[in-house]
């Protein structure tokens, strides 16, 4: 059985996966874009395409306001010129007026991940994190819980929240196909 998604009866097809970092935004991303034959675009990678620099070098150059201003154009850049999913950086959604502008440009999909698995997940990524860097696992645990706690306001005006435990890209198209143009 195909999906409204699939049969296109919903009217946006920009969908914005939002949550913390770790929380499986760019794996789940990529899973259900190629389900719907959707471009899959990744927001960090992005901002290290246009401005030829790592994040932890965006950070290092321009500060975090610097990175969080490049991030923003960038999302709106991407964003205007592609129907796609995009996998946000986990800090774009509480900046600005990114959340609003992603809610009034598409669906946003909040993937809530609990701390602890956000933990494992972190501690054992390849990937270099400005805001984690260097952390043992007790301090990130306590990092998580304060950030989640300031970002969790902006999270939450997703217009999807999922828990992302076990979650499947089926989950989350199913999740989509309900959702009203
Ligand atoms: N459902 C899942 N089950 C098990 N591991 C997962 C799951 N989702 C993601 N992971 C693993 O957790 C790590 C982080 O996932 P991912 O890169 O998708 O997170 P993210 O939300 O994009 O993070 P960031 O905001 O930092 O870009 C990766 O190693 C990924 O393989
Ligand atoms: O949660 C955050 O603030 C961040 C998450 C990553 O996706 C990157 O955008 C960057 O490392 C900052
Ligand atoms: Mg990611």
């Amino acid at each position: 059985m195909s999906t409204a998604l699939e049969n296109n009866t919903i009217l946006s097809k920009k969908i914005f996966l939002i949550g913390f970092m770790g929380c499986g935004k760019s794996k789940l991303g990529k899973s259900i874009a190629s389900k719907l034959d959707l471009p899959f675009l990744d927001l960090d990678d992005l901002v290290e395409a246009k401005n030829q620099m790592s994040i932890p070098e965006l950070f290092a150059a321009f500060g975090e306001n610097g990175f969080r201003e490049r991030e923003k154009q960038t999302l709106q850049e991407a964003a205007i010129a592609n129907d796609a999913i995009i996998a946000t950086g986990g800090g774009a959604p509480c900046f600005f007026d990114n959340m609003e502008w992603m809610n009034n440009n598409g669906i946003t999909v909040f993937i809530d991940t609990p701390i602890k698995v956000l933990a494992d997940r972190l501690i054992n990524a390849r990937v270099e994190r400005p805001l984690i860097k260097g952390k043992s696992f007790d301090e990130l645990l306590t990092f998580i819980e304060a950030k989640l706690t300031e970002r969790r306001p902006f999270y939450n005006q997703a217009k999807i929240m999922l828990r992302g435990v076990d979650l499947s890209a089926d989950d989350l198209i199913e999740a989509l196909s309900k959702v009203e143009g």
